[in-house]
């Protein structure tokens, strides 16, 4: 089944066609990586999935509904969720206070002023399932502004998860990382259960081709090339418009 899927999709800012008559389907439970060369329309491309930004043209289909009119709000609340930037974790509060209150939101049990976050125990345990999902299970007791930030970048994919999303988005999720960060959240992206569907765009080509089952090549905001690695690798034209021709060799496209 087709989870999501976009049609003949547009974008424009100002002069600049950022999105061209985009057509990509993500299977349900498929893991798709979205790379191109630095502005090739990838953020872009995700913002106009997630919902913030509207398209000029053209549509999303959501397990074959169209949602193009949908905001982020009700995008996420059906099930798409894109990973949370840093900017969105509170510092002063643990792990697990960070994780619950995201499952509490979900909830609608959201705490209020006078409750203090330390009572939702429900909201609690499925923060501890959370973080164990994605390998901070140690670290739930941990102020966030203590973590590495390796450890904050695997708490913005856990805050995602705790929405309990059908998709997820994760924006270059190892920009930034030492190896050992970025072995670390390979092993995440990887161990994700396939009942969801996960898109990623990112520059670590070695995390591309280890990590995703289909790869779209964007280019100038178009589509210069979809499909497997072994075809992506393959590509005369992805080879010489965005790859050269060692590239997969040297292990890095960025
Ligand atoms: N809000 C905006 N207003 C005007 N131009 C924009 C806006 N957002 C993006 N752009 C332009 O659109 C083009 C595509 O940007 P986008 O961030 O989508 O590319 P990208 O492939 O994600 O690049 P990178 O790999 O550097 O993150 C760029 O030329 C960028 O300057």
């Amino acid at each position: 089944m087709i989870a999501l899927e976009t049609r003949n999709l547009n974008k424009s800012f100002g002069s600049l066609q950022v999105t061209q008559n985009v057509n990509l389907a993500f299977e349900q439970g498929e893991r798709s990586a979205i790379i191109g060369p630095n502005g090739a329309g990838k953020t872009t491309f995700f913002n106009l999935l997630a919902g913030e930004l509207r398209p000029n043209s053209g549509s999303i289909l959501f397990e074959g509904r169209d949602i193009t009119s949908l905001d982020s709000t009700s995008r996420a609340r059906i099930g798409i969720a894109r990973s949370f930037q840093r900017n969105n974790l509170f510092p002063d509060y643990t792990v697990r206070e960070n994780l619950a209150l995201a499952c509490a939101l979900r909830a609608g049990t959201a705490p209020i002023f006078w409750r203090p976050m330390r009572s939702l125990t429900s909201a609690h345990t499925e923060a501890d399932e959370v973080a164990a999902q994605v390998g901070l299970q140690d670290s739930l007791g941990a102020t966030v502004r203590n973590l590495s930030y390796g450890s904050q970048r695997q708490l913005e994919v856990a805050l995602a998860l705790a929405c309990r999303p059908k998709i997820l988005l994760l924006d270059e999720p190892t920009s930034g990382m030492s190896p050992e960060e970025t072995a670390r959240m390979h092993d995440l992206i990887t161990g994700l259960p396939r009942t969801l569907t996960v898109i990623i765009i990112e520059h670590d080509m070695d995390i591309v081709l280890d990590v995703a089952d289909k790869i779209a090549v964007l280019d100038y905001g178009r589509v210069l090339e979809q499909g497997t690695p072994a075809e992506i690798r393959a590509s005369k034209i992805v080879r010489e418009r965005y790859l050269g021709e060692d590239a997969f060799g040297a292990g890095g496209a960025s």
